[in-house]
């Protein structure tokens, strides 16, 4: 028995977390793996309902739970707050220590030919971000003042080092390349963050580690995205390079991630918003929440389901159903839909064959 919680969140994150948790109970329910699920309330909806993104007893079901499934928050109704849906993401990611975010980028069959990129140029691309996500500008002391404001930017050997040896023994189980990469031109942090990374990477011989400057890597990720196998980076540099990534698929919809970290339990998202232009109107891409799942599984150790509900994310969009961010008329509910089709009928496939009477 798994406890998954569900934070659904704002705008489309209801449209593709529930996508995605009919999936999970679909393949839970045919293969028997007891997982359970609980709806809390989080981001801009915990705020109408109580004040708080992060309300106490969300935190408790956070705490106490196996996995998090998170749609998306934020969204204009709340941006002239004096409480933002974001501080309550921030605030999760702080208090469950979810100091590594893992972003898996590559291109689907059949959508070469839509990235806005040329499609010899994405052909073959698959990296994965390994970005920092409880330090850095975001988690520094501010000053907001109205004539001036600062974030301060600290990074310390040790939270550079623990999310280094993620980066490497994620790229032992690849292609066995790190590129971290940094501002140490011009930033105090990048200087320590590249000297410990150095430090790190001499328990990995087998693994090559480059580094390289964060302005021109976001030149190299769209010019040459398939030099890429890992990218280790600081919380800000990540947050950005990962959106750029998402060109390379052809839209932010199909991008997943996994935050992991101190305590047992892990949070999975899609790496978009709440896309606020398009929610409450079907159109949303499910795929990365849907992918986001598929994490979920091998978190809990059923690694041939993940496989599963990967493969049939990969059978609908092959098979021609796009949602309108990939010039597609299919509907968020029917992708999702579309989706479970395939896993079924692949559960189906693997069924012992009942021996004849
Ligand atoms: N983890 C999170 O919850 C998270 C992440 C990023 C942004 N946000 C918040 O979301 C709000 C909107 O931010 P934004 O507009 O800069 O970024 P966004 O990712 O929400 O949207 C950017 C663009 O991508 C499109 N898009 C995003 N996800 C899509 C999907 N699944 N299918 C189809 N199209 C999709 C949107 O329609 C929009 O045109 C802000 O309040 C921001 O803070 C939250
Ligand atoms: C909403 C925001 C705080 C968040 C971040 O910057 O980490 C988002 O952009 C993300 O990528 O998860
Ligand atoms: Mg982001």
């Amino acid at each position: 028995m798994a406890k998954i919680v569900i934070l659904a969140g704002d705008g489309i994150g209801p449209e593709v977390a529930r996508e995605a948790e009919a999936c999970l109970r679909l393949i839970s329910g045919a293969r028997g793996l007891g997982l359970t699920f609980e709806d809390h309330l989080f981001g801009g909806a915990a705020i109408d309902a109580s004040g708080d993104p992060f309300p106490e007893e969300t935190q408790r079901a956070c705490e106490n739970s196996d996995a998090i499934l998170l749609g998306a928050v934020g969204g204009p109704k709340w941006d002239g707050g004096s409480v933002r849906p974001e501080a309550g993401l921030l605030k999760m990611r702080g208090t469950l220590g979810l100091f590594a975010n893992l972003r898996p980028a590559r291109t689907y069959a059949g959508l070469e030919s839509f990235s806005p990129l040329r499609a010899d140029i994405v052909k073959g691309a698959d990296m994965l971000v390994v970005r920092e996500l409880t330090g850095g500008l975001y988690f520094g002391d501010k000053v907001e003042g109205t004539e001036e404001a600062s974030d301060l930017c600290t990074y310390s050997r040790g939270e550079v080092e623990r999310i280094a040896r993620v980066a490497f023994e994620a790229a032992r189980k690849r292609r066995k390349k790190v590129t971290s990469v940094d501002k140490a031109n011009v930033l105090a942090t990048s200087r320590l963050w590249r000297r410990v990374v150095t430090e790190v990477a001499t328990q990995y011989p087998d693994v090559e580690l480059e580094h390289a400057l964060v302005d021109s890597t976001a030149m190299a990720l769209i010019t040459h995205p398939t030099r890429f196998d890992v990218i280790l980076t600081e919380n800000l540099f990540g947050d950005i390079l990962s959106d750029e990534m998402s060109v390379i698929g052809g839209s932010i919809g199909l991008l997943a991630s996994a935050s992991t970290g101190t305590t047992g339990t892990a949070v999975f998202e899609p790496i978009h918003g709440s896309a606020p232009d398009i929610a409450g109107q079907d159109f949303a891409n499910p795929a990365g929440a849907i992918a986001s799942a598929a994490m979920l599984l091998d978190h809990l150790g059923h690694s041939a389901e993940a496989r599963i509900l990967e493969a049939a994310v990969e059978q609908a969009i092959a098979g021609g159903f796009r949602t309108r961010d990939l010039g597609g008329g299919t509907r968020c509910s029917e992708f999702g839909e579309q989706v479970r089709l395939s896993v079924d009928a692949q559960l189906t496939a693997n069924q012992p064959k009942l021996a004849s009477a």
